[in-house]
C-alpha cells in the first residue's frame, strides 16, 4: 500500500512467517465461495493486507481466522497437537468463529483491513518535526518517534537555564513519557549548551510572604523534580550536547546512560554559589567516582572535561562533536527496538533496591539547600551573577 504521503510502507507479513503460518489468504487467491456481493472489496482487502505495517500477531490471527471462515466456512479440521504452537493458535482463532456465516466473515475481514489501513496511513507518514512536537510545552520541545521520547530543553539563548516553569514542564514530560508507548526516554539540550543549571533569576521572584517562603517552595520543587528521576521506570538517557552546570550535572547520576559530545564539560560550582549538592549527587557521585574525585567536583567545583567525566564513570561514552548527533541517535534507535518490558524490568532490578535511600537523600539535600538559599554567601553570589560581576 502506498501511504498517503506517497511513501511505500514496508510489508508486514515476512515470507518466513507467511510460510510458517501457511496463510493462503495472502496469496491473492479467492475461492469461489467468497465470490459474491462483496468480492471486489474482499479482493482489494486481500491485496491491501500484504502492504500493511505489521499489525502484530493477535491481529494477524484474526485475519487468518476470518479468511478461513470466509473461504472455507466453519473450522472442522483436526486440532493440532499442543506442541505445534503456531498451527494450534491459528486453529483456535478459526475455531472460535464457530458457525459465523461466510459472508459475515468476509465483511468482517474487509472492515478489519480497512481499519488497519487508515491507522497505518496516518502513522506511516514522515511528519516534519514541528508536527511531531507535543503541544503544551513552552520551555521544552518534546517529540516521540521510533519508540523514543525526546525531551529537549529549549532556551538556547539562556544556555537552557532551568526556570521554575522548565522544572515543572520536565516533570510533566517525564510523567507522560513513563506512560506512553515509547521504549526509552532521552533528555537533551537545544543549542550550544546542555544546560547551565538552575536559572539564577529564580531567586529574584520573591513572593509577598517573603524569602523564607521562597526557599521553602524552592526546596519542595527541587525534591519533587529529583523524585521524578529517581522513580522514572524506563531507560533514561542523557544526550549531553554541550557544557552542563549545576543540577543538570548532578541528576546524571540518576540516568541509566550518559552520552556526551567532546565539547561537553561538567561543572557543579556549589561552593562558589554559597550552595550545596543536590540531585542525590552527595550519594551517587562518591559511589560512581569515589569520594576523593566527588569532593573535588562537589566541594571545590572542579570542572571536568567529557573525557575526564567518562574516565570517572559519570559519562558512558564520549563522541566527537562533529558526529555526535548522528552516532548517538543511530545507537539509540537500535536500543529502542529491544523488548521494552525486558528493559524496564532490568532497570528495576538494577535500581529498585536503592530507591528508598535515594528518596531519603533527596529530602535531606533539599532541606539543607533550603537553608543555604537564605545564607549571605548564596545571596551575594547570586547578586554578583545577576549584576554581572561574576561568571562561573
Ligand atoms: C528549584 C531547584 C533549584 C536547584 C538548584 C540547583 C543548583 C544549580 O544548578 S547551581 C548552577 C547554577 N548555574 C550557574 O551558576 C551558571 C550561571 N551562568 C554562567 O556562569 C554563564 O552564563 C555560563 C558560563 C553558563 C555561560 O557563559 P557565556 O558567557 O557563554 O554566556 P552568557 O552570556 O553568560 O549567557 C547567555 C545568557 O544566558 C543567561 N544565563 C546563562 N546561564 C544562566 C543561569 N544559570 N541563570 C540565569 N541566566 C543564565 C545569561 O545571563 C545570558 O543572558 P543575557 O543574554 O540576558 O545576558
Amino acid at each position: 500500500m502506498a501511504g498517503s504521503a506517497g511513501r511505500v510502507v514496508r510489508r508486514w507479513y515476512p515470507n518466513v512467517l507467511r510460510r510458517s503460518l501457511q496463510v493462503p489468504a495472502l496469496q491473492l487467491h479467492v475461492s469461489k465461495t467468497a465470490m459474491r456481493a462483496s468480492q471486489k472489496d474482499f479482493e482489494s482487502a486481500l491485496s491491501q493486507v500484504k502492504l500493511l505495517k505489521d499489525p502484530g500477531n493477535e491481529v494477524k490471527l484474526k485475519l487468518y481466522a476470518l479468511y478461513k471462515q470466509a473461504t472455507e466456512g466453519p473450522c472442522n479440521t483436526p486440532k493440532p497437537g499442543v506442541f505445534d504452537l503456531i498451527n494450534k493458535a491459528k486453529w483456535d482463532a478459526w475455531n472460535a468463529l464457530g458457525s459465523l456465516p461466510k459472508e459475515t466473515a468476509r465483511q468482517n475481514y474487509v472492515d478489519l483491513v480497512s481499519g488497519l489501513s487508515s491507522s497505518s496511513d496516518s502513522s506511516s507518514q514522515v511528519k516534519p518535526e514541528a508536527d511531531r512536537k507535543q503541544p503544551g510545552y513552552e520551555t521544552l520541545v518534546v517529540t516521540s518517534e521510533d519508540s523514543i521520547t525526546k525531551i529537549m530543553m529549549n532556551r538556547p539563548a539562556k544556555k537552557n537555564a532551568m526556570t521554575t516553569q522548565m522544572y515543572n514542564e520536565i516533570m510533566l514530560a517525564l510523567k507522560a513519557a513513563s506512560k506512553d508507548d515509547s521504549a526509552i526516554t532521552v533528555l537533551t539540550g537545544n543549542g550550544d549548551y546542555y544546560s547551565s543549571g538552575n536559572d539564577l533569576s529564580n531567586f529574584t521572584d520573591i513572593p509577598p510572604e517573603g524569602i523564607e517562603e521562597k526557599a521553602k517552595s524552592g526546596a519542595i520543587l527541587l525534591r519533587d523534580f529529583v523524585d521524578c528521576f529517581i522513580d522514572f521506570p524506563k531507560p533514561l538517557i542523557a544526550v549531553v550536547n554541550g557544557p552542563a552546570v549545576g543540577i543538570s550535572v548532578t541528576i546524571l547520576g540518576l540516568f541509566d546512560t550518559v552520552y556526551a559530545s567532546n565539547r561537553a564539560t561538567f561543572h557543579t560550582p556549589f561552593s562558589h554559589l554559597g550552595q550545596s549538592p543536590e540531585g542525590c549527587s552527595s550519594y551517587t557521585f562518591p559511589k560512581i567516582m569515589g569520594p576523593a574525585k566527588a569532593a573535588e567536583m562537589l566541594i571545590f567545583g572542579k570542572k571536568l572535561t567529557a573525557a575526564e567525566a567518562c574516565a570517572q564513570g559519570l559519562v558512558t561514552e564520549v563522541f566527537p562533536d562533529s558526529t555526535f548527533q548522528k552516532e548517538v541517535w543511530t545507537r539509540l534507535k537500535a536500543y529502542s527496538k529491544l523488548p521494552p518490558n525486558a528493559m524496564r524490568i532490568s532497570k528495576q532490578v538494577i535500581r529498585n533496591r536503592e530507591k528508598e535511600k535515594l528518596h531519603a537523600i533527596n529530602a535531606e539535600e533539599s532541606r539543607v539547600l533550603q537553608e543555604r538559599w537564605l545564607s549571605d554567601e548564596c545571596t551575594n553570589a547570586v547578586m554578583n551573577f545577576l549584576t554581572r560581576k561574576a561568571k562561573l
